[in-house]
This record gives C-alpha cells, sequence and structure tokens, in this order.
C-alpha cells in the first residue's frame, strides 16, 4: 500500500462508529449509482447493449494522467499515434477497422520498444489494450521479415507435419487464449500472417488440423502445448517472438516448470536471438527470476499504479449486512434501470462467493423480474458460453458470477460490478471491478461490505484513495481497526495464492526499478475449479470461427 493511501487511512477522523450505530445509506447510495449509470454517456446508438461500439467512443483525455514509467538502457522514445509507429499499411487499414483511433499509453510505449527488437517487461492496467501492444508489433515484425522472418512457417506447402511457428504467445486459460486469438485474427486480416490457438480440454484433433495448415503465431496454454511439442506436431525451434501474457498468474497456476521446460528444453532460441516479452500485473520474486533468466537487456515498463484500480471506474462501498444483502441488490437494480439513461439496461455484473450462490441468486433475480444469468464452474461449457453470449446481447443484462470471470473478461459494455460478496484479497478485488471502466471507458463499482470484510478494510479504503475515490468514512474506521493490513496479502502485501505487487515487494524487500509505480491489476489463481485448460466447445480455434471469448473464468 502507498504510502498516500497509508496516510489517508489514518488521517481519518477518530469518531469510532459502531455497525450497531451505523446506520446504511442505502437510499442515497441508490441515487448515486443511479445518477452515476445514467451519466455514462451512451449515445442513441448505444442504446442497445449489442450494438455498443465503445472503441469509437473512447475518451483518451482520461489517460493522460496515468503515470508511466520506464527503465533500462536506450528506451526506444513513445510515439503519439499509430501511423508515426509505421507498421505498414495493411495493419494501418485494420487498425482503423477495429475502430482504434489513438494508441492508448502502454500501446504508445510498448510498440516502439517491442519493433526495436528489444526485450519488454510490461505492467498495466486492466482493459488498457495490453493484447494490442503485443499483438501489433508482432505481426508487423513478420509481415515486414523483421528479425530474418519473412515466410510463414509450418508444414503448408513444406511436406512437414510439425508446425513451426515463428511467435509464440502464452497465457494460463483457455479463454484468454481465445480472446488474443481473437485480437490478433482482427489485426491480421487480409494479410498473410496465420494464427492458431491451441489449449487443453478439447479434442487436439482440431487444433493440429488447423496446425497443419501452417502457422505464424501460435496462441496456447501451456499443458496443452507441451502436449503438442510431445506428438512432434509443433517445433519452437524457429520461434523469434515470445510473449508471456499474464506471467505472474501462469506462476501462481503452477506452471513454472512447464513454461522452463518450453523456453529452455525444446530447441527454442535462446535470447537475444529470440525476443522475449512479459505481460504481468505483479512482480512477485518468482517473474523476476524470470524475467533474469528469459530477458535480456530488457526494457522496464509500467502504466499505472501498483495493484490500482483505474480512476475510470466510480467506487462506491456500502455498508450492509449480509441479510440483507439480497433487498438491497434488488433495490439497487431498480433504482438503475428506473433511471437508466433512454432506457437502456446497463450490463451488470455481480459477483459472489459460491457457485452455489450464484445459481440461487440469479433465480432469485429472475423471480423478482430481473433478467438474469451465471457463470461459475459447475456450469458446462455450452451453458458458460451461452449465457456470455446472452450477457453481452443484453438479453440477461445481469450475470451472477463467482471469481472465474475476474480477469481477462473482456465485455466492452459492462456499466456495473457489483461485489455482492467481496473476495478475500484485494487483487482479487481490483481484477473483478476492472471489467468495466475498460478501454477509457467510466464504469461504476459497487461493494457490499459486512462484517465478515473487516480484513479487507484497509486495502480496499486504499485502493479506493489510490483510485482517488471518496472512502466512507465508516470504513476508514474499520481500517482503523483492521488487523490485516493487506486486505488478504501478505505481510510483503502477497495476496493469498502468492502473488504480490511491486510497489509492495518494492518497500518490503528494497527493490528499485527506479519508479514507485506500478502494476495494473490481474488477480490471483482461482482454485474454485481445478483446471485452467478446461473444455470448450472447440469454437475458436479455426479460421473463420466466430469463438464467444471470454478469459480469466476458469
Ligand atoms: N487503441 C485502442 N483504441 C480503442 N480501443 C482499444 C485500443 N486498444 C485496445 N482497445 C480495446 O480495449 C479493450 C481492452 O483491451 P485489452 O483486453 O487488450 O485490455 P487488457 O489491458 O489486456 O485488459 P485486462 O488486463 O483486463 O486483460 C478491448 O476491447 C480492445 O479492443
Amino acid at each position: 500500500m502507498s504510502l498516500s493511501m497509508a496516510n489517508g487511512v489514518k488521517s481519518a477522523s477518530a469518531t469510532r462508529l459502531t455497525r450497531a450505530t451505523y446506520v446504511p445509506p442505502c437510499r442515497r447510495d441508490n441515487e448515486h449509482v443511479a445518477s452515476h449509470l445514467s451519466d455514462l454517456s451512451l449515445s442513441g446508438k448505444e442504446k442497445d447493449p449489442s450494438s455498443l461500439n465503445l472503441n469509437g467512443g473512447i475518451n483518451f483525455d482520461a489517460y493522460e494522467d496515468i503515470p508511466v514509467e520506464t527503465s533500462g538502457s536506450e528506451v526506444p522514445p513513445p510515439v503519439s499515434s499509430f501511423f508515426q509507429l509505421d507498421l505498414g499499411s495493411d495493419l494501418d487499414t485494420n487498425i482503423k477497422r477495429c475502430g482504434y483511433k489513438n494508441p492508448t499509453p502502454v500501446q504508445k510505449h510498448a510498440i516502439p520498444v517491442i519493433m526495436s527488437g528489444r526485450d519488454l517487461m510490461a505492467c498495466a492496467q486492466t482493459g488498457s489494450g495490453k493484447t494490442a501492444a503485443f499483438c501489433l508489433p508482432i505481426i508487423a515484425g513478420i509481415l515486414k521479415g523483421r528479425n530474418g522472418f519473412s515466410e510463414p512457417r509450418g508444414p503448408r506447402g513444406s511436406g512437414s507435419r510439425v508446425a513451426t511457428p515463428v511467435a509464440l504467445i502464452m497465457c494460463p486459460t483457455r479463454e484468454l487464449a481465445g480472446q488474443i486469438h481473437d485480437e490478433a485474427n482482427k489485426f491480421a486480416n487480409r494479410t498473410r500472417v496465420r494464427i492458431a490457438v491451441a489449449y487443453g480440454g478439447v479434442p487436439i484433433y482440431q487444433q493440429l488440423r488447423c496446425l497443419e495448415r501452417g502457422v505464424d503465431i501460435l496462441v496456447a496454454t501451456p499443458g496443452r502445448l507441451v502436449d503438442l511439442i510431445d506428438r512432434a506436431k509443433v517445433s519452437l525451434q524457429k520461434v523469434q517472438y515470445l510473449t508471456l501474457d499474464e506471467a505472474d498468474r501462469m506462476l501462481d497456476m503452477g506452471f513454472e516448470p512447464t513454461i522452463r521446460r518450453i523456453i529452455e528444453q525444446t530447441g527454442m532460441p535462446s535470447s537475444p536471438v529470440r525476443q522475449t516479452m512479459l505481460f504481468s500485473a505483479t512482480f512477485p520474486s518468482e517473474i523476476q527470476r524470470l524475467a533474469a533468466d528469459f530477458l535480456s537487456n530488457y526494457v522496464y515498463l509500467t502504466v499505472g499504479k501498483v495493484g490500482s484500480s483505474t480512476d475510470l471506474i466510480k467506487q462506491n462501498v456500502i455498508d450492509v449486512s449480509n441479510m440483507d444483502k439480497r433487498r438491497h441488490l434488488i433495490d439497487l437494480l431498480r433504482s438503475q434501470s428506473m433511471n437508466a439513461a433512454h432506457g437502456v439496461k446497463p450490463l451488470t455484473l455481480v459477483f459472489v462467493e459460491t457457485k452455489r450462490e450464484a445459481d440461487s441468486l440469479e433465480h432469485y433475480l429472475y423471480q423478482n423480474g430481473f433478467p438474469a444469468t451465471s457463470i461459475h464452474g459447475d456450469r458446462n461449457q455450452w451453458e458458460r458460453e451461452q449465457a456470455l453470449r446472452s450477457f453481452k446481447k443484453g438479453n440477461t443484462p445481469i450475470m451472477v458470477a463467482t471469481d472465474v470471470a475476474s480477469r481477462g473478461l473482456d465485455v466492452p459494455n459492462v456499466a456495473h460490478v457489483i461485489n455482492y460478496d467481496l473476495p478475500k484479497n484485494i487483487d482479487s478485488y481490483v481484477h473483478r471491478i476492472g471489467r468495466t471502466g475498460r478501454a477509457g471507458k467510466s464504469g461504476l463499482a459497487t461493494a457490499f461490505f459486512d462484517g465478515t470484510n473487516q480484513s479487507m478494510a484497509k486495502a480496499l479504503a486504499g485502493v479506493m484513495a489510490e483510485a482517488k475515490q471518496e472512502v466512507p468514512e465508516w470504513l476508514l474506521q474499520f481500517a482503523e481497526n483492521s488487523f490485516s493490513p493487506y486486505g488478504g496479502r501478505n505481510d510483503h502485501g502477497s495476496s493469498d495464492n502468492g502473488a504480490y505487487d511491486a510497489y509492495n515487494y518494492g518497500q518490503a524487500e528494497g527493490m528499485t526499478w527506479g519508479v514507485e509505480t506500478y502494476a495494473p491489476s490481474y488477480e490471483t489463481g482461482n482454485a474454485q475449479m481445478g483446471s485452467y485448460e478446461a473444455v470448450s466447445n472447440g469454437f475458436g480455434f479455426c479460421y473463420g470461427a466466430e469463438p464467444v471469448v471470454a478469459s480469466g473464468w476458469d
């Protein structure tokens, strides 16, 4: 926690409020929520949530104040427009087609670094465009024959049955892999760059068929990749670009030995022949070891503050007893829908602790006239994809979710995230609320705080203060009385499952990156479901398929 946050908490007035004396300002909260949602500036065209094109309406001024720090020698300067990047006419066209007018801060800084051939360790806030930050320069590099390769790799026409991608993007979950694959395909549209995705839980033969057509960029989860290598269906000997996305989470999930094996024992060219990019939200010592082992002369880029949320998200916390939560939720949703601009039903994501509660709350909402769906680990893949599709289209504008939906899920129009049950650690909170307020849009996050959440008070107050949010006096009082300084983090600021942020790490371990800031907001591992490379119906890994993608929920 930053000094300013800590001070903010400590400087709270000494008035002690107890739960018995405190009266939750429910009505005021609901009015506040409703007015905020009606301010979310939906234009006429955006009345139908499924038709929203948020990319065109990005408020880039919102990013102007974000602190950006770089360290490393001779860091290539940032650009201010995509065209300055000289990505090539195909990519310029595709960027326009995607509706991207200007690069986001992480893109402004990271793309020139990657295009210059340097290794990169980058960290940026949720929803700030990290995927394009690594996809665009890789595709441009392949098209331009940078790093000595101008031809697509793989079996196509080569007589070989072994796919030999020139770029490998590794990530922890099948949903994230699908999402990256989808994004990369948009950028590579009508170019000769071929992109495939491979993840576990689905029959491997479908993926093999795609790989046999030849692949330049392979997006993969570690387990399935090892399987493909062992079957001699993929060779990494030609890999020139290696990206580890959500690297910290892969480590949390126990993938380190697998990742090390893939990088060190499969014939992949070593650094600096190979260019390596590491995208991570937090910087535990394992990540630094990984960086030291696999990156050379790298640039370290940070956009935003460690473990913090973007101030695009209006955070609201309401003291409500466990017994009153349902009634309060209904009140909240009712006033939200009554006040919603132009009758728009804002997409609302409600996070709960357990799968059972997700089912039960979905049912309860339906009974009370709120079309809702749910997403959690006990639902099969078809149900999950259905739920997500229905949510995205606004048919069921409320989705009740467990933590499986907290990370990476990119549903552009989520207007409101409600932490019906607060998570156990603050990282998770930051990831959850990061499902709204994406790509320069504003969003709203409401947390229900009850007596069982006292250990979260200090961290929650800190995250709110850091994002320039108004912290209620009663929360500051809880924070003062709280025993846990980090809200589920251990003494080093680490979340329960191991990762911690550079800021806390820097304080605890004397780390000097030359910056005081950093890290965006990924949550760390979620043990709710056993497998992270779980089942899919097979959509999404052949070209032209239209996958329902969402990362981070498994
Ligand atoms: N330059 C841009 N202009 C407009 N929209 C953009 C731009 N870059 C990215 N986006 C859009 O912003 C959204 C968020 O991007 P992305 O999913 O890459 O964020 P992220 O930083 O990886 O988020 P998370 O940390 O939650 O995974 C996506 O819908 C993406 O299409």
